[in-house]
């Protein structure tokens, strides 16, 4: 009661404040009341009959708010205002942090943060005299000691000896490799193209179906194939295929690889715990390390792998080489630096492989042009691969312009050193080398050093004209130079060239996305992405 008579003094203060007579109120109010009785009436009925009739419609008509809302964003989001206003306020930062953390992600997968030098400058030399000399001064100017270095041997490779300056080593290596290796190449052809087709097989079995043909990672792709055939070569058939041992063949060098890269930044008294780490108690190597020794060993006549082909394997001719000389003592010395070949062997070619693929898929026309001069895929011997002059000027080009080191001819001092003439002075722990950047991008002998030309090696008017891939000259030193030049490189260059020509017959090639990154630099390094995928398109 109290409240209603509050409420009556406030009714009549309005009045008197607002001037406005009673009897227009009563008035206004009576015609008010009619008019909401009538309505009220209508209403109700219609309510109740509504009601009886439709109760779940009912739900969403009481909230027209919703309707309201839900027709706002319909518009806005057709119009895009949503993608406005999230660009506008959070879009791009989200945007950018889910980038860099893919990015990084990436980075990490593919090694990228490993620091594979250490901040002191190399010295570089470019005449063609002192880099002869840099390359044969080995008893002061090593280059083992560098790789040693550079990956850890101590830990990666069980203890290797890398401060020696002896060249019983070099001088296996280029007698194996090079001289004897080379030599039965042509008839270890086969065994490698019958590897060739499995091991595609089994890639081709794991990619991803798309509309335009089979999607797979290039890095990872191209590294298999080439770890699977390089394998034949050094242990033939039967023990590369045991799945144990080709995994650990395809993981040791990528080991060694993040051990270089957490090396960088790991005081040395705790290298050893890392190497541990990161290569779960070096799994992979002590499998290689107990298979080779007793290969090379014990189980050299018993083990098990047919005659034509083990007679060609370098585990078989490693033993044969070394039997009369003292300096070979033990089947594990032999295992260790067997396996200091095989990662030469396993961590470069798929790398070239690799930017070889990525130029093929964004130059159609360079597929067609290389179909041409491979003509066709049956009866492919060893002697016609040797033999097209495209795809070696082709190959030589791309490695060219991407070498996987704008650094070449390393080697460490290990005393004081002065080149002849007195200059340069190299004092003992420096690193010296010879730019491979400056040297192919040389103007004269590379005219318009920057383009790209497939053809480059057959039309130049240039010095270089008819050099093939593997030439040792100190204008292409991705292989070194002179006697200690890399002694695998037509192994090298072989299984490259074979891996390509079966893709190219096979398939179209092109690039899953073609925005994607593909190579990435680091000092003077340049490695591929391993995200990076290629769409194979089967060719009818
Ligand atoms: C594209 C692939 C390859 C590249 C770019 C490459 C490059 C090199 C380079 C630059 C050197 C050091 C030369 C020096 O410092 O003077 C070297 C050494 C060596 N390479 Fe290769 N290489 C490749 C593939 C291979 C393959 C496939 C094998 C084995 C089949 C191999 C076996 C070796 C060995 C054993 C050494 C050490 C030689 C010694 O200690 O005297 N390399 N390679």
């Amino acid at each position: 009661m109290d409240q209603y008579l509050g409420y009556a003094g406030y009714g009549m203060e309005y009045l008197r404040d607002t001037g406005y007579s009673i009897d227009q109120y009563l008035r206004d109010t009576r015609y008010n009341v009619d008019q909401y009785l009538r309505d009220t009436r209508y209403n109700v009925d219609q309510y109740l009959r509504y009601t009886r009739d439709n109760v779940k419609v009912d739900q969403y008509l009481v909230s027209p708010l919703v309707v309201w809302v839900i027709c706002v964003l319909c518009v806005s989001g057709l119009l895009g205002f949503d993608a406005y206003i999230l660009r506008r306020k959070y879009r791009s930062k989200v945007k950018r942090f889910i980038q860099q953390t893919r990015a990084v992600i990436n980075d990490f997968r593919s090694a990228r943060y490993y620091k594979p030098w250490n901040s002191a400058k190399p010295i570089i030399v470019t005449t063609k005299k002192q880099i002869q000399e840099l390359s044969e001064a080995s008893q002061v100017l090593s280059q083992r000691a560098v790789y040693a270095d550079m990956f850890g041997f101590k830990h990666t490779l069980n203890g290797y000896d890398h401060h020696e300056v002896n060249t019983a080593k070099s001088r296996l290596f280029g007698r194996l490799l090079q001289v004897q290796g080379t030599a039965n190449l042509p008839k270890v052809f086969p065994f490698l193209t019958k590897r060739l087709n499995e091991s595609l097989g089994v890639q081709l079995r794991q990619g991803k179906l798309t509309p335009n043909g089979i999607s797979l990672p290039v890095a990872n792709t191209v590294r298999v194939l080439a770890s699977r055939l390089m394998g034949v070569t050094f242990f033939g058939e039967n023990l590369s295929a045991d799945p144990k041992f080709a995994d650990a063949l395809l993981r040791h060098p990528k080991d060694m690889v993040s051990c270089l890269a957490a090396f960088q930044v790991t005081p040395g008294f705790l290298s050893s715990a890392v190497h541990s780490l990161i290569t779960r108690g070096g799994q992979s190597q002590k499998l290689i390390l107990s298979k080779l020794a007793y290969i090379l060993g014990p189980g050299y006549e018993s083990w098990d792998e047919p005659l034509p082909l083990k007679e060609l394997t370098f585990a078989w001719n490693m033993v044969q080489l070394t039997r009369d000389n003292p300096y070979w003592t033990s089947s594990e010395q032999l295992a260790q630096n067997l396996l200091g070949a095989w990662f030469a062997a396993a961590h470069q070619p798929w790398m070239n492989l690799d930017f070889i693929t990525l130029s093929l898929c964004v130059h159609p026309e360079i597929q067609d042009a290389l179909r041409e001069e491979i003509g066709d895929l049956e009866g492919l011997d060893y002697e016609r691969l040797q033999n097209m002059p495209l795809l070696d000027s082709f190959i030589k080009e791309t490695v060219r312009l991407h070498p996987l080191d704008t650094m070449a001819v390393r080697r460490k001092a290990l005393k004081d050193y002065t080149f002849v003439g007195g200059a340069p002075f190299v004092k003992a722990g420096s690193t010296v080398c010879v730019s491979s950047y400056d040297k192919m991008h040389d103007d004269i002998d590379y005219p318009n050093p920057n383009s790209y030309q497939p053809r480059r090696f057959l039309d130049t008017r240039s010095p270089v004209r008819g050099t093939k891939f593997t030439d040792v000259s100190e204008k292409f030193p991705v292989w070194g130079f002179g006697s200690l030049a890399c002694p695998g490189r037509f192994h090298a260059s072989i299984v490259i060239k074979l891996i390509l020509v079966h893709l190219i017959m096979k398939f179209d090639l092109r690039l899953e996305d073609e925005k994607a990154r593909r190579l990435w630099s680091w000092e003077t390094f340049t490695m591929p992405y391993e995200s990076t995928r290629f769409v194979l398109k089967a060719r009818t």
